[in-house]
């Protein structure tokens, strides 16, 4: 395989609040390839929003990129390197505030997130803000970047792109205005858009044809995405891999495929029983057992354990970090979980212990209280 497109590497971005500090992405690593999907699913909460904004460094105090590296196209978004005092600081060939907004955002790599109010300037028309944008950012005459604005609309999918031009984002319906985003994110021919739950306010069917408009895009521009979702079905549908979080990690990793019909990780497995499947037409919904902690003060060993139904003291224990559990020549399938026997901590001779999931005691219930 080529060299990657995007590459993090151990990346940990925290929030330093009153209360103590936030491991929001706590040592996360993936890549991303040209012309892939990659999807980035979790619980609310999980750093799914952190992490993405983290790769185009715009997480705002008090939250801070701590140590990890990010590369893109062969440049250095993040990378540290021990000082002469040994306290750590921003290697040379790191680039600049200024050449991250002027190179990078919105050219390079484009974010479209869930609520487009927050992206589009209500005061102005849809098609003038997207004339502007192309305008800035392409070296266009005005009257060019209209007609590429009136291009773009007509591909997501915007009817009478013409006349729509010079309506305000108010008149627009929510789905309509999600299409304008991605309109805008392409604008630029990005090599990589990031997509945080762009269509998850919109209803199944609208979301569907954004879905389905999306893939359409994506074959024809060959742009790569990283699509963040909590919801499975939307991971099926459109991704190619796919990264699953919990609490700051990512605990599974594989091909979108494995991860529905090889599933290693019992996370993983519970979202999947959660949720509403898209090749099963009945099926029972199995909420996960109890909440995610905090962030704050992670559990012990593996920070699954109290919701897990497989759960052994080792896992209280050990901390097990993703490993390559896919046979030699498959793809890469990798699971953060120690009852495999890869990891060899003695999970099959551990004794197993209670947990949210185990039933021993319900979710939100002290031990005591369950045993009344
Ligand atoms: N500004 C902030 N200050 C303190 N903590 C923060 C801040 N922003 C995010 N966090 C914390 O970082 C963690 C990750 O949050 P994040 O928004 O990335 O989750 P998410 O996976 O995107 O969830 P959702 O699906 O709800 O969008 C959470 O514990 C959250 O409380
Ligand atoms: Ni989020």
């Amino acid at each position: 395989m080529s060299e990657p497109l995007l590459s993090v590497e151990n990346l940990k971005t925290q929030f330093f609040t009153e209360d103590g500090t936030v491991r929001a992405v706590d040592g996360i690593s993936f890549d991303v390839y040209e012309g892939e999907i990659v999807g980035l699913v979790g619980e609310s909460g999980a750093g799914k929003s952190v992490a993405t904004s983290s790769l185009l460094r715009l997480v705002d105090s008090p939250g801070e990129i701590v140590g990890g590296e990010i590369t893109f196209k062969g440049e250095t978004i993040f990378g540290l390197e021990e000082g002469a005092d040994g306290e750590p600081r921003p290697r040379d060939e790191m680039l600049s505030e200024e050449e991250m907004r002027e190179q990078i955002r919105g050219r390079e790599i484009a974010i479209i997130f869930q609520d487009p109010m927050e992206s589009l300037n209500p005061v102005f028309t849809v098609g003038g803000q997207l004339r502007e944008f192309i305008e800035i950012n392409r070296d266009l005459s005005a009257d060019e970047a209209k007609e590429e604005a009136i291009e773009m609309l007509r591909e997501v999918g915007i009817p009478a792109p013409e006349s729509r031009y010079d309506e305000y984002p108010h008149q627009f319906s929510g789905g309509m205005r999600q299409r304008v985003l991605i309109a805008m994110a392409l604008a630029c021919q990005p090599d990589l858009i990031i997509a945080d739950e762009p269509t998850t306010a919109l209803d199944v069917t609208v979301e569907g044809q954004i879905l389905e408009m999306v893939t359409d895009l994506q074959e024809k521009y060959d742009t790569s995405f990283i699509w963040v979702t909590h919801d499975m079905s939307v991971v099926a549908e459109i991704c190619d891999r796919v990264n699953v979080m919990y609490l700051g990690e990512i605990i599974e990793h594989s091909e979108v495929d494995d991860l529905f019909y090889d599933t290693k990780h019992p996370y993983t497995q519970a979202l999947l029983d959660s949720m509403p499947r898209p090749d099963e037409t009945v099926h029972e919904l199995d909420p996960i057992k109890g909440v995610m902690p905090e962030a704050i003060n992670p559990p012990s060993g593996c920070r699954f354990h109290s919701r897990c139904p497989d759960a052994r003291e080792v896992c209280r224990e050990v901390h097990p970090e993703a490993r390559n559990l896919a046979a030699d020549g498959e793809p890469k399938h990798s699971a953060a979980c120690v009852k495999y026997d890869a990891f060899e901590v003695g999970y099959d001779e551990s004794r197993p212990i209670e947990t949210e999931a185990t039933g021993g005691f319900s979710a939100g219930l002290t031990e005591t209280e369950a045993e009344e």
